[in-house]
């Protein structure tokens, strides 16, 4: 049974379609039960869509057009269903064919641990399915539990008293305050989450909400333990740096009333969350979980949109129910490459509000101020513990317009931006050779490579770190992996012209002035996915190499060859990006986007730079097309939360 549709897809996997997992995940289903073709085909689809970041099946998507959910072509997607014989014409009729398969869970039925669930009109592999329902539960669980009682009176006007001393000023125009808002709400539950686009003053908000959590802390004061965390090392060092600063300035002015310098001193590094967790080699189960949980009051998680699924569910599990746990991140960048796109989910209000009269009386009574009308609504618990900060104070200028417009899907206006190449901060190229490309690489990486020229034998960390900043200062960054417009073809192409110029030697894999950006964990060496370092002479031995990574305000290094999943670092997806910023930023799209870019990928892309954005692509449509396309993850985490 399912012979010819077995050979349409071993057809499809050889010709690089789909993934040999999916084939194989259908065989080991079709092995443990009956084999209906039609669930096969489910299968492979599932398992195609977890690949691609969706965490379970909207049976809608099957009786509409799932070939353009994976960017196949027509031809490819009927072979496939015509091999399955009978597709089922309705919702209905899938979900009675699949709730009747012995392998299927259909939720609210006899529960034997089958491989898949079906909840409502959704069909999912039951990891994700329970990642996904612990998630809703305990988010919402955080929202609701522990708010402060409507009466509570002496809490909120001591909240009111220091969110004062902490927004002295009012915004200008007289606009609503959102940061003092994001505090108060934050104060609320156990849960906050403040989303915004990048210099929106996420960091400068959450420092407030810090020094208010100590300021009301009362006789726990002292004793109260603030972790930071993020998805990457580079984030997490970016936080804690921000924090500093931002704890050390506010120090200076509410004074000897809050001991403000002596509470962060004690509250450590920020830490990746796979560190804050406790992950192991060699298993995915973590140190800290629910029966193990994490020794903190307050948790604050900044690049929030870059937790997958299984990380958030993982996090809430290690954490108390008594903490507090603040989500930082912008809700419209790219989700993470692993399956969900939670921040997204959970911010699905975020940009309406939708709060409710007791949220807005509650903002009223600690902030004095009242929320625009635009803003009340019917939310749900999350909606009423989140906030978007809507000002952008580091990213007007053209670079900050053409986010807008491509985040409002408005191609014609980014276009207009972008051609208008105001004060040199943005350029474009919508048909660029590669030369193009390969002069611009040039220009972008000289200066640190004539830094590392002129390196000398005794220099020390503090040079090394000034060579690793000015590597920092450019970047291309590319939407697809493969290809003479993606991450590979790119990297080759630039070493050649880099070597071609005299600014460096290659010899073999390792070099002098490589660029490497690991690609998996490795806790021997201490380095982890997504670090990029600088290859550079060892000091201690003539003729070894070294690759640094900075650390903060100093350096650390691992012999060359001791690191071995690295990869050429010149030029780097976009996903790898996220976290980072660089004064200039190439974004390059190729020739054909095969319906596959959207959006969120454009956004963050423009968003990774900070004083100068250049756009090129052989094909300038490339663009417009991503503009005019959303990415949709399939989940059920929105439904969840709302339900
Ligand atoms: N209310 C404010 N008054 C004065 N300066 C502010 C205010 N809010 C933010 N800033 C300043 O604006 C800049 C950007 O703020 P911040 O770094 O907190 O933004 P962010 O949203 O965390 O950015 P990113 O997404 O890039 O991390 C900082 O220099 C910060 O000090």
């Amino acid at each position: 049974m399912g012979k010819e549709f077995f050979a349409q897809v071993d057809a499809l996997t050889e010709a690089g379609q789909l993934r040999r997992l999916s084939g194989a995940f259908a065989r080991f289903i079709a092995s443990v039960g009956e084999a209906s073709p039609q669930l096969m085909a489910a299968c492979v689809l599932l398992s195609e869509l977890e690949g691609r970041g969706h965490s379970c099946l909207l049976l809608s998507e099957l009786n509409a057009d799932p070939a353009a959910l994976l960017g196949w072509s027509g031809d490819e997607w009927r072979d496939l269903r015509s091999s399955v014989g009978n597709w089922p014409e309705n919702v209905a009729d899938w979900r009675d064919l699949l709730a009747a398969c012995t392998q299927v869970w259909p939720v609210g039925g006899d529960n034997v641990n089958q491989p898949l669930v079906l909840d409502g009109d959704r069909l999912y592999l039951r990891r994700y399915w329970q990642d996904e329902t612990h998630v809703a539960g305990a988010v919402r669980g955080r929202a609701l539990g522990g708010v402060l009682a409507a009466d509570a009176e002496a809490e909120t006007a001591e909240i009111r008293r220091w969110l004062d001393i902490l927004f002295p000023h009012a915004p200008r125009g007289g606009s609503t305050d959102w940061q003092k808002i994001a505090c108060a709400v934050a104060m609320r539950g156990k849960l906050g989450i403040i989303t915004g686009g990048p210099g929106t003053g996420k960091t400068y908000t959450v420092a407030r909400l810090l020094a208010l959590l100590f300021a009301t802390a009362g006789e726990r004061q002292a004793g109260l333990r603030v972790a930071l965390a993020a998805p990457t090392g580079k984030a997490a060092a970016r936080l804690k740096q921000s924090i500093d600063i931002a704890l050390d300035e506010l120090a200076g002015k509410v004074g000897s009333a809050l001991p403000l310098r002596e509470l962060a001193a004690r509250m450590g590094a920020a830490r990746t969350l796979h560190s804050l967790l406790g992950a192991r080699p060699d298993t995915r189960a973590f140190q800290h979980h629910a029966g193990n949980q994490l020794d903190v009051d307050v948790l604050i998680v900044d690049e929030a949109s870059m937790i997958h699924l299984e990380m958030m569910s993982a996090l809430l599990a290690a954490l108390p129910p008594q903490a507090t746990l603040i989500l930082l991140g912008d809700k419209d960048q790219l989700a993470s490459v692993e399956a969900g796109a939670v921040l997204g989910d959970l911010c699905h209000n975020a940009e309406a509000g939708e709060y409710l009269p007791e949220t807005l009386s509650y903002v009223e009574a600690c902030t004095g101020q009242q929320v625009p009308g635009q803003y009340a609504g019917h939310g749900g618990p999350i909606a009423q513990q989140t906030v978007m900060l809507r000002e952008s104070r580091r990213f007007g200028g053209p670079i900050g317009a053409l986010a807008l417009a491509v985040n409002a899907g408005d191609a014609g206006k980014a276009v207009e931006v972008l051609r208008s190449g105001e004060d040199g901060k943005v350029a474009w190229t919508d048909l660029a050779q590669s030369s193009d490309l390969l002069q611009l690489a040039l220009t972008g990486y000289r200066p640190y490579l004539q830094l590392i020229k002129n390196l000398s034998e005794n220099a020390d960390d503090i040079v090394r770190l000034g060579i690793l900043r000015s590597f920092e200062s450019f970047r291309i960054l590319c939407a697809v992996r493969e290809g003479e417009w993606g991450v590979s073809g790119l990297n080759d192409a630039i070493e050649q012209r880099l070597q071609a110029a005299g600014l460096l030697k290659r010899t073999g894999e390792w070099y002098v002035g490589r660029p490497v950006m690991v690609t998996r964990n490795d806790y021997a060496t201490g380095v982890f996915n997504g670090d990029i370092g600088l290859t550079l002479p060892d000091p201690a031995r003539p003729g070894a190499l070294r690759v640094y990574f900075s650390e903060g305000e100093t350096v650390r290094s691992v012999l060359a060859t001791r690191l071995r999943n690295v990869e050429t670092a010149f030029a780097m997806t976009v996903h790898k990006s996220q976290g980072s910023e660089f004064a200039h930023t190439a974004m390059v799209l190729p020739k054909d986007g095969g319906g596959m870019l959207a959006r969120e990928l454009i956004y963050t892309g423009i968003t990774r730079a900070r004083d100068y954005f250049t756009l090129l692509t052989p094909n300038g449509q490339v663009l417009l097309d991503a503009i005019g396309q959303r990415t949709q993850r399939a989940s059920g985490l929105r439904h969840l939360l709302d339900s």
